[in-house]
């Protein structure tokens, strides 16, 4: 089986021309770790956490380092990863002061009976892992803290659905053919403390089973988890559509019923990926067949060989 990473960089409002080049090179690093853990024969689920993580550390992203800012000016994140080849999941959320959440939500998985812990029982857990604790700043950037002050200025009931771009995540297929997704997020910017988003919710901001593919998702929280949009993306997929339709129909869906807007990315177990959104933007890259795939804006996607 030839090895596939795709991974996204959040579905929001147009990229500024200033941060295009920085947001396609993190995403673009991060399909390229992705994409060395596969062909050095590493498990789909290495993979996305590997890629997730790198993403979490880029501050140009919603995540870990670069996580937008809830109502008192804190970091909280939510992220969860599982593997198509058993349904085994891990997820942690409301989670602060941890650098890459996506590696504690793979703990939970790995070392738990469970599926998803919250703020401090998963801090507990965190540390009797001995996960490192960073100070909370760590993980505020200028831009977040001036992004939570542009929204705290305007009307409290903010219909934006695309304000919080950003959120990454990662879908996998390994030499093996297993699949893979991890979906790892800041939130939604001015959100109420101990607010919780679909990131962390199988079947919402990720699903993957290796009898039909993987998903990762990106968007309106609230409205994904009303269409639990990765499953249904899938769903889609299972009666027969292609990757492409499904991912069309599923973020259509949404819109319309919800106005909920939103990327995805999928791939199947035969190898087939795409990236979709109904955002004005949605940073994403993917490598198979050592070739880099990377696109932010409908229409502009650059293919280059990979090292
Ligand atoms: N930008 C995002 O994708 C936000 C994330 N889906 C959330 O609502 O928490």
């Amino acid at each position: 089986m030839d090895p596939v990473v795709v991974v996204h960089g959040g579905a929001g409002s147009r990229v500024s021309p200033e941060r295009e080049e920085r947001v396609r090179q993190g995403v673009a690093r991060a399909a390229a770790a992705g994409y060395r853990v596969l062909t050095a024969g590493g498990s789909a689920l290495d993979a996305v956490e590997a890629a997730v993580a790198a993403l979490e550390d880029d501050p140009e992203f919603n995540a870990g380092c670069g996580s937008v800012l809830n109502a008192s000016g804190d970091v909280e994140m939510d992220a969860s990863i599982m593997s198509g080849r058993d349904l085994s999941s891990g997820a942690v959320s409301a989670v602060r002061c941890i650098a890459n959440p996506v590696r504690l939500a793979r703990l939970v998985m790995e070392k738990t009976p469970h599926c998803l812990l919250t703020s401090h029982g998963a801090a507990e857990f965190a540390a009797a892992m001995g996960v490192p604790t960073v100070p909370g700043e760590q993980l505020v950037t200028e831009r977040s803290r001036k992004h939570l002050e542009r929204e705290k200025q305007k009307e409290a009931q903010n219909s934006d659905q695309q304000k919080d771009r950003g959120t990454v995540g990662a879908v996998a297929l390994d030499r093996r053919g297993d699949v893979a997704y991890a979906t790892s997020t800041g939130g939604i910017v001015n959100k109420m403390v101990g607010r919780v988003g679909d990131t962390p919710c199988v079947g919402s901001g990720g699903y993957a089973d290796n009898a039909v593919g993987a998903a990762s998702t990106t968007g309106h929280g609230e409205s994904i988890l009303k269409v639990t949009l990765a499953r249904l993306a899938l769903f889609h997929v299972e009666q027969g559509k292609t990757l492409e339709e499904a991912a069309v129909l599923a973020l259509g869906h949404m819109q319309s019923k919800l106005q909920g807007l939103g990327g995805v990315i999928l791939l199947d177990s035969a190898g087939a990926w795409a990236a979709r959104w109904t955002s004005e933007s949605m940073a994403w890259a993917a490598a198979k067949d050592d070739k880099l795939h990377v696109g932010v804006n409908l229409g502009d996607t650059r293919v280059t060989d990979l090292p």
